[in-house]
């Protein structure tokens, strides 16, 4: 079955108020103007994982991000985003950071604690080959015997260690530079999460070729083949370079939006911000919702129940209970949250409810820190920031559990209008860093007490960022107890350190996870309900522009 179309002036419940949820009930108050749209939060706010808060003392404002903070560049989840943001006329606080910017430096850790930058060019890439310590012969054997090895054709799951194991004969890569980039998206652990999902071009060219480097040099030589042939006919592909689900945005939400030039401007930024923080999406989504008369927003609600076959939503807000039945209702909240509301019945509702159950998610401390002096990014290391490996197998050789740093001050600085040329801001020589702990190592020993873990911030403070600790005053705040948003005056020695532990916060892709989702997504068409699912749990991917893409996708389907 497919999903039911919404009747004329039917009713739609979005449950989550992060920018999944937002989207899909932005996307289809657009489709379908006559649909009466209830949204169930939580929490007092919207916006779910972004949230951008700002701290106020006497002389500045600091603007700390607690969640997702830069888009891709590059992706159909930014177009849409950066169009719904001309079309509700915020393009002014759109900032791209340009490719030779220096803020797009990513660095790596190595064993002796120094930052290795990422290859950028050839004289970056030796002294990478040198500094990170993959250049082994180990790994050059591996790599030369890679074409040799036989290929596995029968499609089945397994991780990205095993993977590279496999075709490589060693971990040298995933130990060192792998599992780091899989920190810096996944918070995850490249011996569990599932080279299917992940990384499906690698299994799909070791499936046709036989090796992932003669299916790599493959490819290569057809691309450039094709670039010379089409060059030669002059010729221009019909084809949209769009899904169908961009294609029909364009044609029936926004036919001013010019995608492809859009695309092609896009291009040259492979990062971008908002100026005023990450929250500015999902604020300006509600705040156009909130224009529609047939748009309703009940927060501090915790959904008690739902039933997708009826279409019924229980909840409780401020001790007054409620049951409503709807025409549809679009989960984006998490999935071991939706399983647990589900009432027990039907063998396939079982099954959605186990498969649901089943996806696992990693923890992560996050730590705001803060300095007026500019204290904390080392010097000649501006960038990004930098990510740490799991180094070897052994689950002590990252024993901070350190996953990574980013370094958003540099980001603030580089970052250029998209729309105005007011050019780079002034550096008023703050320093501003995120720190990210745990993930999965959260998940394979208990989560440190917070004071054990502000051991650890200073520790990595003083090892990794050279900072001589001692000499400096920390304030510290654990913004989950202070609501008041207001600090003394900083001077040049103190530093802020603002914390969150934020629980079960990332999916984890592992193994098995292609066939739970097919599960999840078979036993909802044999329920043959009246429910969709958005959000990074089983949608269309972790990043914010995947969540847009998924509540368009979602709103497409009952429009
Ligand atoms: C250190 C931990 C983390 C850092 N970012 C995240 C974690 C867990 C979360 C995260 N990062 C990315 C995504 C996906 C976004 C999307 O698809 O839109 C998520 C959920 C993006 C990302 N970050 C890095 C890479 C290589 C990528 C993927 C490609 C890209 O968007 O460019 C690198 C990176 N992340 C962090 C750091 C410190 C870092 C590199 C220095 C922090």
């Amino acid at each position: 079955m497919s999903l039911a179309r919404v009747p004329k002036n039917g009713k739609v419940a979005v449950l989550g108020g992060g920018i999944s949820g937002l989207s899909f009930a932005y996307f289809l108050s657009k489709l379908r103007p006559d649909v009466k749209i209830d949204l169930y939060e939580k929490s007092g706010r919207v916006g779910g994982a972004i949230n951008s808060q700002t701290l106020h003392s006497q002389d500045s404002d600091i603007l700390l991000e607690k969640g997702p903070r830069t888009l891709r560049g590059v992706s159909n989840g930014t177009l849409l985003i950066v169009d719904i943001l001309k079309a509700l006329k915020k393009e002014n606080v759109i900032q791209v950071i340009p490719k030779n910017s220096p803020a797009n430096k990513k660095y790596l850790l190595n064993q002796s604690n120094e930052l290795v930058q990422v290859p950028d060019g050839i004289r970056t890439f030796s002294s990478f080959l040198s500094k990170s310590g993959i250049f082994t012969p180990e790994l050059v054997f591996g790599i030369l015997r890679e074409p040799f090895r036989k290929g596995v054709k029968d499609g089945r799951d397994e991780s990205i260690e095993e993977f590279f194991t496999r075709r490589f004969g060693n971990t040298v890569l995933t130990d060192k530079v792998l599992s780091a980039i899989m920190h810096g998206i996944y918070a995850g652990d490249t011996a569990k999460l599932s080279v299917n999902t992940i990384l499906p071009g690698l299994k799909d060219t070791e499936t046709k070729s036989g090796s992932v480097i003669r299916g790599m040099f493959s490819k290569l030589w057809t691309s450039k083949k094709k670039k010379t042939e089409s060059k030669g006919a002059g010729s221009a592909e019909n084809k949209s370079e769009f899904p169908e689900s961009l294609v029909q945005y364009e044609q029936i939400i926004s036919p001013s939006a010019n995608l492809s030039a859009l695309s092609e401007q896009l291009k040259q930024f492979p990062m971008i911000k908002l100026q005023g923080g990450l929250q500015q999406l999902p604020q300006t989504i509600f705040e156009e919702l909130k224009k529609s008369p047939n748009f309703n927003v009940n927060f501090d609600s915790h959904i008690t129940e739902v039933d997708p076959i009826v279409g019924k939503v229980t909840s409780s807000a401020h001790g007054k209970q409620s049951v409503l039945e709807y025409d549809h209702i679009n989960s984006t909240i998490d999935s071991k949250a939706l399983a647990s509301v589900l009432p027990e019945g039907s063998t396939a509702l079982n099954e959605f409810k186990s498969a649901l159950s089943t996806l696992e998610f990693a923890s992560i401390f996050l730590v705001n820190a803060y300095s007026k002096s500019g204290c904390l990014i080392p010097k000649g290391k501006q960038g990004f920031g930098f990510l740490s490996p799991k180094f070897t197998k052994k689950i002590d050789s990252n024993p901070n559990a350190l996953l990574g740093i980013i370094f958003d001050s540099d980001v603030e600085k580089h970052a250029k209008y998209l729309i105005s040329n007011s050019g780079e801001a002034p550096d008023s020589g703050y320093s501003k860093i995120t720190l990210m702990i745990g993930g999965h190592y959260y998940n394979q020993f208990q989560i440190p007490s917070n004071s054990r873990n502000l051991k650890i911030v200073k520790k990595i403070l003083a090892e990794i960022l050279q900072l001589k600790v001692d000499n400096y005053n920390l304030i510290i705040r654990d913004e989950a107890l202070i609501s008041d948003k207001t600090l003394p005056s900083l001077g040049p020695n103190d530093i802020l350190i603002s914390y969150n532990l934020y629980e079960d916060c990332i999916p984890q892709y592992n193994v098995g996870y292609g066939l739970n989702k097919k599960r999840v997504c078979d036993s909802l068409k044999e329920l043959d309900c009246k429910m969709s699912i958005g959000g990074t749990s089983f949608g269309s991917g972790i990043g914010v522009p995947d969540c847009v893409v998924n509540g368009l996708e979602n709103a497409l389907n009952v429009k």
